[in-house]
């Protein structure tokens, strides 16, 4: 599909304003600039671009409610986190942390915040290290293709106990790893199927605890 095209699919799937479809376009725009020398994201995902990467990570922002921070662990080039950032553009008071270890990829992050104007602020850093020295709110963490929920809980713990909801968007393997993590936490959670990938699944934790004791 051409990349026009994938693009009007993309926006037929999201609510979002022309000033927000032109700033999608400038991180797009840039995206395939530095892919060239970059290698950001996978190249056979390129083509669908909008859909694959943009109409998914947007598809979290019905489910932020009136949330205002958001911590975004492993953005890559952005996903979810990065584009949240853009099409909260509008939303009085709302922040986006991105936590990237990969230099490369935070110095992209950093140049589409800059270029989108996009409320995030980027660390460059591990999420171990973020967390540690984390000292603020959060309302919801977000998080793609890093990790199973297990291992997501252990990364933020710190945030989680303080209350932080978690979106992450998972695929097929959403009901097991919720299984796997239950052995470690007790976590109030529900999958809804994905807008933008039949086998994808939001996994959606209102509430986890650690379980204490074996
Ligand atoms: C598979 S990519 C997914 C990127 C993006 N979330 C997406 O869905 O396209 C995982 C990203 O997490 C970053 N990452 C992995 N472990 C990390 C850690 N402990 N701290 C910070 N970033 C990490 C990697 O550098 C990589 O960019």
């Amino acid at each position: 599909m051409p990349l026009e095209a994938d693009r009007a699919l993309a926006l037929s799937h999201l609510a979002v304003s022309h000033e927000t479809a032109v700033r999608l376009d400038i991180y797009v725009d840039l995206l395939l600039r530095w892919q060239t020398i970059k290698n950001l994201v996978a190249p056979s995902t390129l083509e669908h671009v909008w859909t694959r990467h943009l109409a998914d990570s947007a598809q979290l922002l019905p489910l932020l409610d009136g949330a205002h921070t958001v911590v975004d662990f492993g953005s890559g080039a952005g996903f979810p986190g990065l584009v949240l950032a853009i099409a909260g553009v509008d939303r009085p008071g709302f922040h986006v942390h991105l936590v990237e270890s990969n230099g490369r990829k935070a110095s992209f992050l950093r140049e589409v915040a800059r270029a989108t104007e996009a409320p995030a602020t980027v660390h460059a850093m591990r999420i171990e290290d973020f967390t540690a020295a984390w000292r603020g709110n959060a309302d919801i963490v977000t998080a793609r293709a890093l990790a199973p929920v297990g291992d997501l809980l252990d990364l933020g713990e710190k945030l989680f106990r303080a209350g932080a909801r978690g979106l992450f968007l998972k695929g097929r393997g959403a009901d097991q790893e919720l299984t796997d993590a239950g052995k470690y936490w007790r976590i109030d959670a529900q999958l809804l199927p994905s807008v933008t990938d039949p086998t994808g699944r939001i996994m959606v934790v209102s509430k986890a605890a650690r379980r204490s004791g074996p």
